[in-house]
């Protein structure tokens, strides 16, 4: 199979279910933070299940220009980071990563471990909202750096070592809890983590960190405690499997009428998902192995449905099950409550035929922090409804995946623009298309 990633239109001829079977690796919102953990040894790290995905890369460029060495291990997949010999980076050169992800923000604790200073490149990742990046300053000036804000982006030192610190997030965030447990583990003393996020990606870095000699103890009320020590070894993990592209192809057998056995996709980290699956009218089976999604042919069924951090449905499978939700009957209510701005992608539904309204409301159980502010965070899905096929602007990494749904599901052709976006998170999802039945073609490539 050949496929050209770097080709930015897709033609999608829809009308076809998916069937068949593809694999998920390793979860994009974990394998990089285990690679900026692996900074943290003194000896090599191992990490198997790696997915080829643009975040993975990014990260690798960034260990590897902080004199990380990074080589494919035995078995595909496997990355051997070898931190024997880090060493200061050339801003410049760091810099040319500004904008591609929002690891960069992760490599603070390590690097003021490791050197006393770092400096980090403004970040990327998916326009779906402000996402300010205040917790982490805060959390990092509590733990005794010094940070300063320049044109290029932030320069951090560490006059003396890091001390353990109490710290209560204002907002669960996934990214400020790794921000603390990636820095309280080689601090001086105890650090005590309260209203913490616990997604199944932030237990699994903890694993890590445990592997490399790390204490960490997690409590039930969102409370971490992580006990600082002197120094820390390599780790051998295979990382775990990628619930939120797992979904996303869930999303995408349900609305185009589909079958698709996902190898890798676990139970317990989809519970909340495989809840809402099933009420929409989706089928699935688990095994050992992986899950089979697939539409059972009765008519799908409206739900109401809020996003929030874990255990809640989380916010990235939201983008891809709303296409589903198209094809539901009635009236659908989706509350999104973890990004204010995460439903700007449902105007291109609309043009293809969809009928869904936004609303600044929080519509549904609870009220969010986005209530009164004046952002359209709340959608009504009214259907079900045909979709026609039609030109899409890719705008974000889950919303592109979901334009894919869409107009696979659609009637006609659509032509798809920035689809490298998804090559972000999704590994060779043309590949995966293709062996699952789609009708699409790279104009002037072979895709197959
Ligand atoms: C690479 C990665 O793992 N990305 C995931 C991570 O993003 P990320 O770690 O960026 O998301 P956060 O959990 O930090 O963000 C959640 C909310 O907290 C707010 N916030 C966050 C930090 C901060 O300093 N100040 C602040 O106000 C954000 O604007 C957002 O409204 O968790 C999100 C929530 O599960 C997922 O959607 C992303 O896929
Ligand atoms: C929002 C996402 O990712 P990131 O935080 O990397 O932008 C996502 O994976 O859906």
């Amino acid at each position: 199979m050949t496929v050209n990633g770097s080709d930015d239109v897709l033609l999608v001829h829809g009308g076809t279910p998916l069937e068949g079977e593809i694999r998920v690796r390793g979860a994009k919102n974990l394998v990089p933070k285990a690679m900026v953990a692996a900074l943290l040894g003194s000896a090599p790290s191992r990490l198997r299940n790696v997915p080829d995905i643009r975040d993975v890369r990014v990260v690798r460029g960034l260990l590897q220009l902080h004199g990380v060495t990074v080589r494919p291990g035995e078995e595909p997949g496997e990355l051997i980071l070898d931190p024997s010999h880090v060493e200061s980076a050339n801003v410049a050169d760091i810099d040319a990563h500004a904008g591609s992800s929002r690891i960069p923000i992760l490599f603070c604790g390590p690097l003021l471990h490791r050197l006393g200073h770092a400096f980090i490149p403004g970040l990327g990742g998916c326009d779906i909202g402000g996402r300010p990046i205040d917790f982490h300053f805060e959390v990092l000036r509590q733990f005794g750096a010094r940070i300063e804000k320049r044109a290029d982006g932030q320069y951090l030192e560490a006059p003396q070592r890091l001390r353990g610190t109490k710290i209560q997030l204002p907002y669960p965030s996934v990214g400020a809890t790794e921000q603390v447990l990636l820095t309280a583990v080689l601090a001086e003393g105890v650090t005590e983590l309260s209203n913490a996020a616990v997604e199944p990606e932030i237990e699994d870095l903890i694993c890590v960190l445990q592997k490399m000699g790390a204490i960490i103890a997690m409590d039930t009320d969102r409370t971490i405690r992580i006990t600082g020590v002197d120094s820390l070894g390599g780790y051998t993990h295979a990382a775990l499997p990628d619930r939120l592209e797992a979904a996303s192809w869930a999303s995408a057998a349900l609305a185009t009428e589909g079958n698709i056995y996902v190898r890798g996709a676990q139970q317990r980290s989809m519970m909340t998902f495989l809840n809402t699956y099933r009420k929409v009218g989706g089928a699935f089976e688990i095994d050992d192995e992986g899950i089979r999604f697939w539409h059972p042919g009765s008519q799908l069924k409206s739900i109401a449905l809020e996003t929030d951090v874990h255990p809640g449905f989380q916010t990235d499978w939201q983008q891809p099950l709303v296409v589903a939700l198209t094809q539901a009957t009635g009236l659908s209510i989706i509350h999104e409550t973890v990004y204010e701005s995460r439903l700007g992608f449902t105007s291109a539904l609309n043009q293809m035929g969809a009928h869904i309204q936004l609303y600044r409301e929080c519509l549904g159980g609870s009220v969010c922090r986005f209530g009164q502010r004046n952002f359209l965070h709340s959608a009504v899905v009214s259907g079900p409804t045909k979709l026609q096929g039609a030109d899409l602007v890719i705008p974000d990494l889950r919303g592109g995946f979901s334009y894919l749904i869409a107009a696979l599901a659609a009637q006609g052709t659509s032509r798809v623009h920035g689809i490298d976006l998804i090559n972000r998170g999704y590994e060779n999802f043309m590949e995966k298309l293709v062996e699952l039945g789609a009708k699409v073609e790279l104009p002037g490539k072979a895709l197959g």
